[in-house]
């Protein structure tokens, strides 16, 4: 499977390696506006490869996409410490909508697979600008929120963050709800299997992890700048999922119809992913609150918008 990377900043290469290291794809290739960093990163994971899967990693320009089955969106700028994601908006959506006039004359048929913030509203961008259907234009959404979940919940309770099952949903920022009422250590309740082994599981633990999943990106950036190992570990299991068809459940953003009322709204819930794309999607069992919050983080990304057409 041939992936193209465009952006190959701390994201888009860390996309790459991880995705060499894991044999996601036969052929990557890296764009940037700057094509020295591109030229850059592209050498330096090539020199992985001899101890990792076999992938041809070069630079090129967007021509050089063509026959790429999914192309990753990581360009645009990052946060600054303290910034919100949403205030990237206006920048890198006037980024994307550059970038995907260049794209489509080359990769018509290829699925895209957005990271740049603030995500759900780029993954909105993306198929606005470039007409294609919510099933093919993915971003990467929660699934990053929910990994941080799983290691923190796996860290308290004593088990591994496989075993733990349970996702974030909404926004990719913010507003996003952890969803604790339908979380399962194994086939256990959280509460039941905390018990069980003697640890809590209390109201005031729960708050701390849901806060700490929340900031964790604003925790890394104050400590080093920028986020990107988590999400390129990210990006590469969203690629796998769909170059093998798996139809995998993964917490990830498409435009959807309807949630809580509100319509053709991006944000992430868990979806089936395969070589289509996102063919499903799981409308999970939520608490009252659970639902209050879902319905507040779809306004929130649905009020921004109209901002999208003014890019
Ligand atoms: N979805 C997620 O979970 C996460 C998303 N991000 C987001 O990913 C994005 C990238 O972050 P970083 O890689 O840290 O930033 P970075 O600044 O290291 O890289 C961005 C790259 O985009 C390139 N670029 C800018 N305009 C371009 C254009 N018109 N065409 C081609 N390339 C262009 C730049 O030259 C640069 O190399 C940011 O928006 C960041 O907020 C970061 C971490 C997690
Ligand atoms: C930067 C970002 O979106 C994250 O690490 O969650």
């Amino acid at each position: 499977m041939k992936i193209g990377i465009v952006g190959t900043g701390m994201v888009g290469s860390s996309a790459a390696f991880a995705m060499a290291l894991r044999g996601t794809a036969s052929e990557i290739v890296l764009v940037d506006r700057n094509a020295d960093l591109a030229s850059a990163h592209a050498q330096d994971i090539s020199h992985a490869v001899p101890f990792a899967r076999a992938v041809t990693v070069r630079a090129g320009d967007y021509a050089d996409l063509a026959g790429a089955r999914i192309v990753v969106l990581a360009a645009g700028v990052g946060q600054k410490p303290g910034e919100t994601r949403l205030a990237l908006l206006g920048r890198n959506a006037a980024v994307f909508r550059q970038v995907v006039e260049q794209l489509m004359p080359v990769v018509p048929d290829a699925l895209f697979l957005i990271a740049s913030n603030p995500v759900d509203l780029m993954t909105y961008a993306v198929r606005r600008f470039s007409g294609l259907p919510a099933s093919r234009v993915i971003g990467s959404g929660t699934i990053l929120d929910t990994a941080r979940f799983r290691v923190l919940v796996g860290e308290h309770l004593g088990i591994a963050p496989r075993s733990v099952h349970a996702y974030v949903l909404g926004e990719h920022g913010d507003s996003e709800v952890a969803v604790w009422s339908s979380a399962m250590a194994g086939n256990v309740p959280l509460e039941a299997f905390a018990a069980q082994t003697g640890r809590t599981l209390t109201a005031d633990k729960r708050a701390e992890i849901s806060d700490a999943v929340r900031n964790a990106a604003y925790t890394i950036i104050s400590g080093k700048g920028s986020t990107y190992y988590g999400i390129g570990a990210g990006l590469a299991r969203i690629a796998e999922a769909i170059g093998a068809d798996e139809r995998a459940v993964l917490s990830v953003s498409t435009v959807t119809a309807d949630v809580e009322g509100i319509e053709d709204v991006p944000l992430s819930l868990p979806r089936i992913v395969g070589a289509e794309g996102v063919t499903a999607e799981l409308r999970p069992d939520l608490d009252a609150d659970e639902r209050a919050a879902l319905r507040k983080s779809a306004e929130t990304i649905a009020a921004l918008k109209p901002a999208i057409d003014e890019a």
